[in-house]
């Protein structure tokens, strides 16, 4: 019996060919990538190149299962083929320890695949494979889970919906007077001792932190209560030069559990109707009786009480003092001077956060929570789930069949789906068709023109004179973006005398031109550079061919986002929560009495041995103990 026997028989013969012919690229050998491996080995896909940045960690063993122990700290890329190579030794694997947005991995490169995989946990990389794949005509199968959650993407170029075309939601953002005065739940508290204590005293200051809203202060709300926070500031920074003294941690404590909470105090509007802080006395605290720190340390489990955090952070102040003094010391003069930064996985810094955010919660009166819970908060850990990331990676390559088998797009369109796992609805599945690209689409609708620059001396004066206004006839409203970063418009012309590798365009790279003109905008131009040197007499920076830039179809404007299936809510892992919004389901009841018909069906189908995997759907069945049917 051959080994791709089985495969063979239930794909038929036209598409088991068609899989074993395939070359294929998965990004990302995490979660998904492991699950999506296995599987794509043990059906037989002819070629497959991984590329993954990382390395093992022991945390990802519960479920990666391509790895164990004794990889740990090795290339997932490199482990994962060869774990996964000993299912089945026919199929070709490459893997690539590398970032996918390295320059190697350009569009020829990517022009290669019959299909890419995203296997990938941050919007970043998704943005970027889904760009590549764009610009290779390449379809991209796009997939992310979050607990009990996942999704499944097809995306062709021209045809269906890209990864951009709705838009993804900014990560949750908190107002700065809620984390700094009025804290409700531990949430703000431990925002409070990760975004600002910790890194006002071992980090880069609160201005930078992402998760504070500064907008109230813009907008010059509170304005008494925004100065007092200032100065709270101001007098931290104070503080932190006594690091490394006997003092530290009474300083520090006394100046955010007990100076500052008095202060709050005194403002006694802010407590009408509120329950009032109460603060805290390092003496007091001191003398508490508690356990030794390393036996508080040891339960990680078990809500500390006020006194055992107090000596946890006491303990860990110390050591992050010692950490930042030793490594200041050994810092190259000249170097910027080194900073920590808080990690969940960094005992220390895990310490010191859950320590003082118990501390803050017990002066407002919120309840505290263990090490262990608080690590999740403030990791913002969803836990990974095997079986979430098994039941996605098996979707992704029932898409990936529709793929080789519809090689018209138009078909590919109708016949490829948009699959949503979810829990806590009627039906664990739900398919969706795919739609149609948004004209508004800041990735996908736009034209992309190659252009020939001389880097070291062609200006962004030149591009935006002799290339756009000159050879492409835009007038004086546009602006020229790099990801995201406004290099350019009619109102910001500090960066026109910068060649472009001053502005860090290189081989490769792209910025995009968006038309702001009042009538008959432009669509949006993606424009890369092929950098050359160029002859000094020739021009520094050329378009590779004739081109025109068409204008936006006046309708497009309002019938753009295409948000009729209500399930774009995506979430830090980049995955939609796939909540069944749309009446075009079909309700449990009906369902159920399909799953008779579908009963029926698979029995004739089962005796004609007619293997069809076309509209595969999926149904939970309760009236069966779970049994889930395909139909
Ligand atoms: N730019 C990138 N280039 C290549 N691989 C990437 C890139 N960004 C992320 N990855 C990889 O994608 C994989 C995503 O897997 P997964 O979501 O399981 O995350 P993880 O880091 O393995 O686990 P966790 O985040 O839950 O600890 C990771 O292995 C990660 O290294
Ligand atoms: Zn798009």
């Amino acid at each position: 019996m051959t080994r791709d026997k089985f495969a063979q028989q239930s794909l038929g013969g036209t598409l088991h060919g068609m899989v074993k012919k395939s070359r294929v690229l998965m990004v990302g050998a995490g979660g998904i990538g492991c699950e999506l491996l296995k599987n794509l080995v043990l059906t037989g896909f002819g070629e497959i190149h991984i590329v993954d940045l990382d390395t093992i960690d022991l945390s990802n063993l519960n479920r990666q299962f391509l790895f164990r122990n004794e990889h740990i700290k090795k290339s997932k890329a490199l482990v994962a083929k060869e774990s996964a190579h000993a299912f089945n030794p026919n199929v070709a694997i490459e893997a690539y320890h590398d970032n996918i947005k390295d320059p190697r991995f350009d569009v020829a490169w990517f022009q290669a695949f019959d299909i890419v995989f995203n296997a990938l946990d941050n919007i970043d990389a998704r943005r970027h494979v889904n760009k590549m794949c764009l610009a290779a005509n390449v379809p991209l199968i796009e997939s992310g889970t979050t607990g009990f959650n996942g999704n499944v993407q097809v995306i062709k170029k021209g045809h269906t919906e890209c990864y951009d075309c709705v838009p993804k939601p900014t990560p949750k953002v908190f107002a700065t007077c809620t984390i700094r005065s009025t804290p409700s739940q531990l949430i703000h508290c431990i925002v409070w001792g990760k975004s600002y204590l910790f890194a006002e005293l071992f980090g880069i200051s609160e201005d930078d932190a992402p998760e504070l809203d500064q907008s109230l202060e813009k907008e010059g709300n509170n304005a008494d209560e925004i100065a007092k926070l200032r100065e709270e500031a101001t007098k931290l920074k104070r503080v932190r030069e006594q690091m490394g003294s006997q003092d530290f941690p009474r300083a520090v404590f006394e100046m955010v559990f007990s100076d500052d909470i008095e202060r709050l105090l005194s403002m006694e509007d802010m407590w009408k109707g509120k329950r009032a802080p109460v603060a805290l006395s390092f003496d007091k605290l001191s003398d508490d009786s508690k356990p030794p720190v390393q036996t508080t340390l040891s339960d990680d489990q078990k809500t500390w009480s006020v006194a055992e955090n107090f000596a946890v952070f006491v303990d860990s102040i110390n050591r992050l003092s010692q950490r930042l003094e030793t490594q200041r010391a050994q810092a190259e003069t000249g170097n910027s001077a080194p900073v920590l930064s808080f990690d969940k996985d960094d005992a220390d810094t895990l310490d010191f956060v859950v320590a003082s955010a118990n501390l803050r919660a017990s002066i407002f009166g919120i309840e505290p929570r263990s090490k262990f819970d608080i690590k999740q908060m403030a990791g913002n850990i969803i836990p990974a789930i095997a079986t979430t990331n098994a039941m996605t990676a098996g979707l992704c390559v029932l898409q990936a069949f529709k793929v080789l088998r519809y090689a018209d797009p138009e078909q590919l369109k109708r016949q490829a789906k948009s699959v949503f796992l979810t829990r806590g609805t009627d039906r664990m599945l739900a398919p969706e068709t795919l739609s149609a690209p948004n004209p508004e689409c800041p990735t996908c609708s736009v034209a992309r023109i190659t252009l020939t620059v001389d880097i070291t001396r062609a200006k962004l004066s030149d591009l935006v004179e002799d290339v756009l206004k000159e050879q492409l006839g835009y007038g004086e409203e546009f602006s020229v973006t790099k990801e995201g970063d406004l290099l350019y418009d009619a109102d910001e012309d500090a960066h026109l005398n910068k060649t472009f590798s001053e502005l860090g365009l290189g081989k490769g790279s792209s910025v995009t031109i968006i038309d702001d003109a009042d009538e008959d905008r432009k669509v949006n131009v993606e424009l890369t550079i092929d950098a050359k040197d160029l002859p000094p007499s020739d021009k520094p920076i050329n378009l590779v061919e004739d081109v025109q830039v068409a204008t936006k179809p006046n309708a497009a404007v309002s019938s753009a986002a295409p948000t009729t299936n209500g399930h774009n809510h995506e979430n830090a892992n980049g995955t939609s929560n796939g909540t069944v919004e749309n009446n075009l389901k079909r309700t449990a009841d009906q369902a159920s009495l399909e799953d008779d018909l579908v009963r029926k069906k698979g029995k004739v189908m089962e005796e004609k041995q007619i293997m069809d995997t076309d509209d595969i759907q999926v149904i939970e069945d309760e009236k069966y103990d779970g049994v889930i049917t395909l139909d």
